[in-house]
């Protein structure tokens, strides 16, 4: 019957929308259909993550670790005299020395696609922590119409979770009063240097990801991850991720990058912006 027929399709339509987990809404809705091949297509919502927590958990503390090694040394030093790019070298060295390679934002290499992220020195072995995804964290309920609007940075987990990684203008307001509102006394609970040219984290700069295409497919994927409480309390300076609620009461939520392949020094970072759960 004609009316059933209609109804059938409507419902199919209805399942395949909801089935979209658009990773940045505003492009979803004017690319997808120059782009159907780029999809990333997972069985399961748990499918989506291609290493264990527990592991993400120990490649960012033994970073984490190491940076900190790096930072007190350039504080107990003659830190005055010392130039930016100078600490920038120091502390893409101590990338470079615990993870094996060092990325940076650079211009992409695809025509008007603004900045893009490389990997600028060593190997990223498949499976890696290549970057993380900063930005402030709204839970689905949480008001974020004005932050959003001609935003390209925000994020959406595959639970509805949002991340606004915009380092600019409003978005860069509301993380500033987060984070200061969230330090205890002397000590920071997140990092905010990631709003500068230079990140203290420099695997801080996920959100400058470029979406893959039919030529350039992705070599890496996004990842929900949240933060246990284990994390020692000296190393969450080092967390690009705040919660826009005071009130939150769930764990911290950050979104890391993992390759999906091992990625060469040259190579420029691309990953999927939406995400099938079938
Ligand atoms: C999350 S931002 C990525 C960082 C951006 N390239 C920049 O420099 O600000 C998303 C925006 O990057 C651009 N972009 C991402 N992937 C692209 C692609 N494959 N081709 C062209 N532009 C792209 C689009 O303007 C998109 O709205």
């Amino acid at each position: 019957m004609p009316g059933d027929w209609g109804g059938l399709v409507l419902e199919r339509f209805r399942l395949k929308w909801k089935s979209y987990r658009h990773r940045f809404l505003p492009w979803i809705v004017l690319n997808i259909s120059k782009n159907e091949k780029t999809l990333r297509h997972v069985q399961e919502r748990c499918e989506d993550k291609l290493v264990p927590d527990e592991e993400v958990s120990r490649n960012l503390l033994h970073f984490f670790r190491v940076l900190h090694r790096t930072n007190r040394r350039v504080e107990f030093g003659n830190f005055h005299s010392q130039v930016i790019s100078d600490y920038e070298r120091r502390v893409h060295d101590a990338m470079f020395q615990s993870l094996g390679f060092c990325i940076d934002r650079k211009p992409s290499t695809l025509p008007d696609a603004g900045n893009g992220v490389f990997v600028t020195r060593g190997l990223v072995p498949k499976g890696a922590t290549v970057a993380m995804y900063p930005g402030t964290i709204y839970q689905p309920y949480e008001p974020i119409l004005l932050q959003s609007i001609r935003n390209p940075f925000v994020f959406r987990c595959i639970d509805g979770v949002l991340v606004d990684g915009n380092d600019k203008g409003i978005s860069k307001m509301v993380y500033k009063s987060c984070s200061g509102r969230d330090r205890m006394g002397p000590l920071m609970t997140s990092d905010t240097t990631w709003l500068t040219v230079t990140p203290q984290n420099p695997l801080a700069v996920g959100q400058y990801v470029n979406n893959c295409s039919n030529e350039r497919p992705a070599n890496v994927c996004y990842q929900e991850y949240d933060v246990p409480d284990t994390l020692p309390m000296e190393f969450r300076c080092y967390l690009p991720n705040v919660n826009y609620s005071a009130h939150s009461q769930r764990p911290l939520r950050c979104v890391v990058l993992v390759s999906l392949r091992d990625i060469t020094a040259g190579e420029e970072l691309f990953s999927n912006y939406y995400t099938i759960v079938h």
